[in-house]
């Protein structure tokens, strides 16, 4: 505090330096570094004071929770007086050496002071998820952020919110509502159309411009958040909330990493910050609120128009009443969309390139998977996500290889003191998840640096247990978890399947045939960073497919015209008056302005203006400033050729268009004619085997006829056999009758002559012989009759 104070006073009181009649200037130095030096042990002290507390004694369960080297053992670099480790970090991306700290010192927090600020990194996913989710009540809030808050996207943007006291708690949920009911897990569903359309415009980007896959990906991300704001969506990579947007946040992401240079310092000496940019380089030009005019006269302008009465702007007007919104706020609220959501999903893209070119044999289970899917005649679908589990686990693979929030966006902070495993985490301090760390242990993610999406696969052997169900912490935790998560989670998916669905992205091949490699460490510098620019080759992989490209994307781009639109220039003045003037920007200032500021004092076309000349004149001891409005007077001339430039490219993407449609029509006819002839000589190929098969069966009949008539002759013939056959039974069974008729006749007479010529010869014996041979010839003449009424024709009867 002392020390602040002699800085402010320092800087505040520039004038209070200059001696003054009467006194010692002499007396006033040495007293000055008198108070400095005993500023400087005071504050040392308190240093070691509080370090000496980051070991804690006080554990309640020390056996349990930590080793017994941890004990005693500094979770971190001893600290210098005022400049603490500030001068030991790297000069760019100190989350490697966190992570180097964090083996040596076998400890999955250490604590870094930057100045004299301890710094807590959280260097593993069970502590993370023990202090960030587990105590979510308590490590909810942000510390006091000198360059990212009070002189960056401001103290009022949800961002940087603190929830320490009931008020601040209350506004922050306020804030936390309206972004839900924007970009809300449910909320993203119905925004499902246009972002699988937004999505299938950029395979028809990389289709026929593969080389700027970058600007494609920064269009996409950036017209999505914009159609889910404004109603309206981007067509160009030159639209200025593109190059705006994303320079700004490359420029805030840089200068909001660790480092041992200013602007970072000023975190430890905030009263630096209040000296004014004209006389202090080391704000590199921050706070000076340009970004959230321009969100602010976006956010009015579209709020006023009529129609998408549905989007996040108009719902923020609608509420804003309720809800007390002040200028800041609605601007930071809309400006957040594109801060936190456009740079941040384009990045991630970039990431699946580069993995795509250094990892080729990932890929070849994403496309058997996909072709056994969906197939070349359409692309993949919301739907489809569940059938694609390959798929699903590449993209979770690419959120955790080279996760874009490298150091989890903003540190969080302990409302009130807390302890983990003996440490003390002071009460609003700055603590941070060091993402690099948490996804590149050996524990969770063997060999790491490989891209490898099998770990995100159950059953495969590559997979680890890993706290939260997503496998990553890519996205924030706790209370602060990111808002756009769901957006960008199923953005990333669908852009990234229909990506490997349709094209082969791999490394680029010179003339000589040898390929131009890609390094995967190649990474820029900021908190979000991402890969630093590659050459890679993206080609359809194959003719069927690119043809499904150009139809869905053309189809996709008229769905989209419902909400075409630009942002307004300068002659496009900003609709609502009202609503600007009361937020303190002057009416009939358009938008454009606030991106360049000088732009409406141009007098003539050379460049130099009048203004131009007396800012010179009066900033003439800041080269700084003078450079800097140079710079703003280059750009809005580059930025008006490359508005000509960019409606000439929209003028040849139309007629390409019209080309290729005409193209298309006269492919779709001539197809038609083809599959129409193809039927008419399959028909009558049909029909002629239809009819020999008719011919066939007819003979069949025919034969069949025959053979019956010949069967029928046979059966006649048979018949007439066999009637000829009982004829001759019968005559010959009459003539044994007959016979025997006789020889019964013969015997009768034989045996009455007997009987007639020998009367009284032992009458009794022949008389009874008699009698009985009487009877047998009855019986015979008997049977006679009976078998000859049988023999008996019935005409004989
Ligand atoms: C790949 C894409 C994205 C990544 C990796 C990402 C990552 C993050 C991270 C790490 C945080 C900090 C969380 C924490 O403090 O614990 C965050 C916060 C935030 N993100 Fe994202 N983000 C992405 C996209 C988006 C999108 C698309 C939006 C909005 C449409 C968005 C809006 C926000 C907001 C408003 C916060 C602040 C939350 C708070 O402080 O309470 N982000 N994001």
């Amino acid at each position: 505090m002392l020390l602040d104070k002699l800085f402010e006073y320092l800087g505040n009181g520039s004038a209070a330096i200059l001696p003054k009649p009467g006194n010692n200037l002499a007396n006033y130095v040495a007293g000055a570094i008198l108070l400095a030096l005993l500023g400087v042990f005071v504050d040392y002290g308190r240093m070691l004071w509080l370090r000496s507390k980051l070991v804690s004694y006080e554990i309640p369960n020390w056996i349990d929770c930590c080793k017994p080297t941890d004990l005693g053992k500094p979770p971190g670099p001893r600290p210098w007086p005022i400049v603490g480790n500030t001068f030991m970090l790297p000069d760019t991306k100190p989350w490697f050496w966190f992570e180097e700290l964090s083996k040596k010192y076998d400890a999955q927090l250490i604590t870094i002071w930057i100045g004299r600020n301890p710094t807590i990194w959280v260097c593993d996913a069970w502590a993370a998820s023990d202090l960030f989710e587990k105590k979510a009540g308590i490590y909810s809030s942000r510390p006091r952020m000198i360059v990212f808050a009070e002189l960056g996207a401001g103290q009022s943007n949800f961002l940087n919110m603190y929830t320490t006291t009931p008020a601040q708690r209350e506004r922050w949920r306020a804030h936390r509502k309206l972004m839900h009911q924007g970009v809300g897990v449910q909320a993203v569903r119905r925004y499902r159309a246009f972002q699988n359309d937004e999505s299938r415009v950029v395979a028809y980007d990389l289709l026929t411009r593969p080389g700027d896959y970058v600007k494609h990906f920064e269009r996409y991300a950036t017209s999505v958040v914009s159609i889910i704001g404004f109603g309206r969506r981007v067509e160009s990579s030159q639209d200025p909330i593109i190059t705006e947007v994303i320079a700004a946040m490359h420029v805030a992401a840089d200068l909001n990493v660790p480092g041992k240079t200013f602007p970072m310092l000023m975190e430890t000496f905030p009263a630096l910050s209040r000296f004014p940019n004209a006389i202090a380089p080391w704000k590199h030009g921050l706070g000076r609120k340009r970004g959230r005019n321009f969100f602010y006269a976006l956010a009015a302008e579209a709020g006023a128009q009529e129609g998408h009465e549905d989007s996040f702007v108009k719902q923020i007007f609608a509420q804003s009443e309720k809800q007390r919104l002040g200028v800041e706020e609605i601007a930071s609220l809309t400006g957040n969309l594109f801060g936190a959501g456009s740079d941040t999903s384009s990045s991630t893209l970039i990431t699946f390139i580069l993995a795509c070119c250094a990892f080729p044999e990932t890929l070849e289970p994403a496309w058997e998977e996909l072709d056994r899917v969906i197939g070349p005649y359409r692309s993949p679908a919301w739907e489809d996500e569940e059938s694609l589990p390959y798929v699903k686990a590449l993209v979770k693979e690419v959120f955790r290889w080279r996760s874009v929030a490298i150091i989890g966006g903003q540190p969080h902070a302990p409302t009130q003191d807390d302890y983990y495993k003996g440490w003390l985490i002071p009460k609003g301090s700055w603590i941070q998840g060091n993402v690099w760390a948490i996804h590149h242990n050996e524990r969770e993610f063997p060999d790491p640096d490989r891209f490898n999406p099998k770990r995100f696969l159950a059953d495969s052997p590559d997979s680890r247990p890993f706290p939260g169900e997503r496998g990553y912490m890519t996205f924030g935790w706790g209370r602060r978890v990111c808002s756009g998560q769901a957006l960008a989670e199923q953005g990333t998916w669908i852009t990234i399947a229909r990506i490997l669905w349709g094209f082969r992205v791999e490394k680029t091949k010179r003339p000589d045939g040898t390929v131009v490699e890609v390094d995967i460490n190649d990474y820029t510098n900021g908190l979000n960073w991402r890969p630093q620019p590659f050459t890679c080759s993206i080609t359809p992989r194959s003719a069927e497919i690119g043809k499904t490209i150009r139809r869905e994307g053309r189809q996709a781009l008229e769905e989209l015209e419902q909400y075409r639109g630009e942002t307004k220039c300068e002659e496009q003045v900003c609709a609502d008056r009202q609503i600007i003037s009361s937020a303190g920007i002057p009416t009939g200032t358009s938008v454009r302005a606030y991106l360049i500021p000088q732009k409406r004092k141009r007098s003539n076309g050379d460049g130099a203006t009048n203004d131009h000349e007396q800012r010179r004149k009066r900033s003439a001891a800041s080269l700084e400033s003078a450079t800097e409005f140079d710079d703003a007077a280059n750009k809005w001339r580059i930025s008006d050729l490359e508005e000509q430039l960019a409606a000439k490219d929209a003028q040849l993407h139309r007629r390409i268009a019209e080309i290729d449609d005409l193209h298309d029509k006269q492919i779709k006819y001539q197809l038609q004619i083809q599959i129409r002839d193809e039927n008419i000589a399959k028909q009558s190929s049909e029909l002629k085997a239809m009819t020999a098969k008719n011919q066939l069966q007819a003979a069949r009949i025919q034969q069949s006829d025959t053979t019956i008539n010949q069967q029928a002759a046979e059966l006649e013939r048979r018949a007439a056999k066999h009637e000829q056959n009982e004829e001759l039974q019968r005559s010959l069974l009459k003539q044994d009758i007959l016979n025997e008729l006789g020889q019964t006749i013969a015997s009768a007479l034989s045996t009455w002559s007997v009987a007639d010529n020998n009367p009284g010869q032992q009458p009794n014996q022949s008389q009874s012989d008699f009698l009985t041979q009487d009877r047998q010839i009855k019986e015979r003449l008997d049977k006679f009759w009976r078998q000859c009424r049988f023999l008996k024709e019935p005409d004989e009867e």
